[in-house]
């Protein structure tokens, strides 16, 4: 049976004093594609900043590849971002380096120190988003979309089992979002888990999956009616 990689318990999401989202509770299994939904300030940012520890969970039970989000000590967050890969709307590439330098610098950031190994990771993590070819470019000289691959790449890098993406085609247009959605839809095919936010319901509808929405202070799965 898939091993289950997050899992929430009578899960509260706060904002400083703020309460965002009661009583979460949420299964996640190795190798599901899930979709959070909701319209804006509903909580879904805050809810994924909980998940890799950018916010403290301070109510309820909650496990993520591993880690015990309750447990949690300042040093074991960059571990735990180590075993996720992440992808925001704007990319978040450093802008003064090469894409080579951009995924050099994250693995070394992760305790990486072979200069083999490293090269070997970089081109393997650019051939399954198609960009080898773009390894000296600086990520101004990329479009939006390439930028995005070049993101999921450096999410890939330490071989995450679950990558959390906030609304990674939030800045693309529709035919480049769908590239970046068929490149996802094929990183989970190959076995990771992905939980992604979106407002693109163009997208839900081509790329149905599991929808979770964010409505009212609660988080509840949307079931879809077949008529
Ligand atoms: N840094 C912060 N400090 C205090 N309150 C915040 C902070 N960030 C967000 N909030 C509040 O928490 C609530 C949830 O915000 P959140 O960003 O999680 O929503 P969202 O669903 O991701 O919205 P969007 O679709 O606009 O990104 C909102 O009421 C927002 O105003």
């Amino acid at each position: 049976m898939a091993r289950t990689v997050l899992s929430l318990q009578g899960v509260d999401i706060f904002q400083n004093k703020h309460k965002v989202l009661s009583n979460v509770n949420l299964q996640v299994k190795q190798g599901e594609f899930i979709y959070i939904i909701g319209k804006t300030g509903a909580g879904k940012s805050s809810f994924m900043k909980t998940l890799y520890a950018d916010l403290p969970l301070t109510e309820g039970h909650g496990t993520i590849v591993e880690y015990d989000l309750r447990q949690l000590r300042e040093k074991d967050i960059p571990y735990l971002r180590r075993s996720l890969g992440i992808v925001f709307q704007d990319f978040k590439l450093l802008p003064d380096r090469t894409v080579y330098g951009n995924l050099h610098f994250a693995l070394k950031a992760t305790g990486w120190t072979e200069k083999e190994a490293i090269d070997r990771k970089i081109e393997e993590v650019l051939d399954k988003v198609g960009m080898r070819t773009h390894i000296q470019k600086m990520p101004h000289q990329l479009s939006g979309g390439e930028q995005q691959r070049i993101a999921i790449a450096r999410a890939l890098l330490n071989d995450p089992d679950l990558i959390l993406a906030d609304e990674p085609t939030g800045n693309l247009d529709p035919q480049t979002s769908v590239e970046v959605m068929e490149l996802l839809k094929e990183i989970n095919a190959n076995g990771k888990t992905i939980i992604m936010v979106t407002h693109d319901y163009a997208l839900l509808l081509k790329y149905p999956y599991k929808t979770l929405k964010c409505d009212d202070g609660t988080l509840f799965e949307v079931v879809y009616k077949t008529t």
